[in-house]
């Protein structure tokens, strides 16, 4: 595919090069041929690598059509989600041409490379956008339930515009609904205790919700402030869930900090019991959120 050509709805793209995958899809930059604008093309095989062919195909075929069906419904009520410039169908797969950046994972790990704290005005910027993004997604009636730095890519001429990709396992509540039951399913690093119902895992009736979004968030104010994630250091998922679990009689412990309002908000979203978390909504009126850098 790198170095050949796909047509989408009569667009000719050039592929450059492979930039990413899921357990659903190939992703890969290209040139938008009008425009020259960097553009990421994502694909879903319908029909690959699996046992059973027809379960398979009809399961990512679902997933294709309701990624796509929410990022076009989202396109017009939320600013922060990526820009679909065009997608296609056939049997055989599934196409979604967008607006291409690099991740913000990318940046974490270059300042962990080079051993240089993110500054905090970046660490600002990022995570301002991060949550007006989950408030629009929230007000629009959506939970996103697999926050992290892979998930939001950085765009524009200088990279410092996010964009949140990757709507794989959203779903909607309907209105003064919070959460539901779901089989778990998340990063976990970055999945609330909530969504944790036994010692060694999610379990199959995971309690997941808005509060979930804000966790999340907070496990990534964390890491861009002090350079790792607060359940990391951990040996492997297993201690992760058992830690988790535990998490309902204490809190996680948040490192010394000059700002005082960026530690206060930090412990606001990871407060173990969720319905003790600050809602986005409230997030947006925090010192932390409101406060000049
Ligand atoms: N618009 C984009 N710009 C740059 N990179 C992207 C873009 N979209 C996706 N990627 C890259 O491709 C990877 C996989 O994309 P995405 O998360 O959308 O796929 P997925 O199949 O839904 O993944 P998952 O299995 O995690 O649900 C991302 O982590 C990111 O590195």
């Amino acid at each position: 595919m790198v170095g050949g050509r796909i047509v989408v709805r009569g667009v000719p793209y050039q592929i450059e090069r492979s930039i990413g995958h899921g357990l659903h899809s190939l992703v890969y930059g290209a040139r938008d041929p009008h425009t020259g604008r960097p553009v990421a093309i994502k694909i879903i095989n319908f029909d690959h690598g699996s046992h059973d062919v027809k379960a398979h195909t009809e399961s990512r075929r679902q997933s294709y059509w309701k990624e796509i069906n929410i990022l076009l419904h989202l396109q017009p009520l939320n600013p922060y989600i990526v820009r679909v410039l065009n997608h296609d169908y056939n049997n055989r797969r599934g196409i979604i041409v967008m607006e291409r950046g690099t991740t913000v994972r990318d940046t974490l790990t270059r300042h962990m490379l080079s051993k240089t704290p993110m500054p905090p005005s970046v660490v600002h910027r990022f995570w301002t956008q991060m949550v007006e993004a989950i408030y629009y997604l929230h007000r629009a009636g959506f939970v996103h339930g697999d926050i992290k730095p892979e998930n939001f890519i950085q765009v524009g001429p200088d990279g410092t515009s996010l964009r949140l990709i990757d709507m794989g396992i959203s779903f909607h509540l309907p209105p003064n609904v919070t959460s539901r039951l779901k089989t778990g399913v998340g990063t976990p690093d970055y999945v609330a205790p909530e969504m944790v119902c036994s010692g060694s895992g999610f379990g199959s009736h995971s309690r997941c919700g808005y509060s979930a979004d804000v966790w999340a968030l907070g496990v990534i104010l964390f890491e861009m402030t002090y350079g790792y994630r607060p359940l990391q250091k951990m040996r492997d998922n297993t201690a992760k869930f058992k830690f988790l679990n535990r998490l309902r009689q204490r809190e996680i412990p948040i490192p010394r900090h000059p700002d005082m309002n960026l530690r206060n908000v930090l412990g606001r979203c990871l407060t173990s019991n969720r319905r003790r978390r600050l809602t986005v909504q409230q997030l947006l009126k925090h010192p932390y959120f409101t406060e000049e850098f």
